[in-house]
């Protein structure tokens, strides 16, 4: 079992402006080893724009990082280079190379920033790609993948640089529904084998049910933090929870027949 108390990464006071808007307002953080924490919250409330200054993606205008207790000094080259290899990101769009097969696309940073052999950053390529259920997909482009697949690769493609840390911004919300639930499945797993991860994401019942906490972000700010249990017991009063309502308020339109009471289809409550 990972030390669950241990930060693993850690932020504090991150604001960030861009076009003269504020879009960032002193963020701070803390992920701990093993544990999933979920980002909600409305549509440009700055969940991807805080997950891009984490992973300096982004240069924060203000505010601090540690990784395992040492702080990254951005202004230093070698402090970001080595930050961002442990740091690893999921996008909402794959990022794939489109002229790679699958298993190149995984082994392609192992070759070119970790100095690997072809043949060792192949067969760790394979085994990570057996990982996320696609070893039988290893010589396909990503044309050839469907979006649920082409995002496993992409899920990979960041294990395979051995990350302390992932982050993951709306990782299904390029798919179609049918999609979604066999990459929250990996996600889900990478949950039960002890991955660090922290989580942008509208998928309110995967949140609910596998995120150790729920960071509601809105207006730049991080206004609720806390327990699914606690920020979505009936009656909290919660800002989360009235999120969430409306959501299932728009899923039992859309999905009459959804059980009331229960953990709704994926997207709702
Ligand atoms: N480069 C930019 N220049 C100006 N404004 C920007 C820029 N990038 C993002 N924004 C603004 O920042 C705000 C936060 O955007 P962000 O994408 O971080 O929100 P979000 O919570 O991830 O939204 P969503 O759930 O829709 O992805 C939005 O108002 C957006 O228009």
């Amino acid at each position: 079992m990972p030390d669950t108390t241990q930060p693993v990464l850690r932020i504090e006071g991150i604001s960030k402006s861009l076009g003269g808007k504020q879009i960032l307002d002193s963020v701070s953080l803390t992920l701990h080893k093993g544990e999933l924490k979920v980002l909600i919250g409305p549509s440009g409330g700055g969940k991807s724009t805080l997950l891009q200054c984490i992973n300096l993606l982004i240069q924060p205008d203000q505010g601090r990082i540690w990784l395992d207790s040492e702080e990254v000094h951005v202004s230093r080259k070698r402090d970001l280079y080595s930050f961002r290899q442990q740091v690893g990101m999921i996008f909402q769009d794959f990022n794939l190379f489109d002229h790679l097969r699958a298993a190149d696309n995984v082994a392609i940073a192992l070759r070119k920033v970790r100095g690997w052999s072809r043949r060792q950053a192949t067969e760790r390529a394979m085994a990570e790609l057996e990982r996320v259920g696609l070893a039988d997909k290893a010589e396909l482009y990503p044309a050839e993948l469907s979006g649920g697949q082409k995002q496993r690769v992409s899920i990979a493609r960041a294990l395979a640089m051995d990350p302390k840390v992932l982050l993951l911004d709306e990782p299904t919300s390029a798919l179609d529904p049918e999609l979604v639930g066999e990459v929250l499945e990996v996600i889900r797993n990478l949950a039960a084998g002890g991955m660090t991860m922290l989580m942008a994401t509208h998928q309110m019942s995967f949140a609910r049910a596998l995120a150790k906490e729920i960071l509601f972000m809105e207006g730049g700010r991080l206004i609720e933090q806390g327990s699914p249990a606690k920020l979505l017991a009936p009656g909290a009063g919660t800002r989360t929870q009235s999120f969430c309502t409306r959501l299932w308020d728009v899923s039992e339109r859309e999905h009459p027949a959804a059980p009331a009471g229960e953990i709704g289809p994926a997207g709702t409550c």
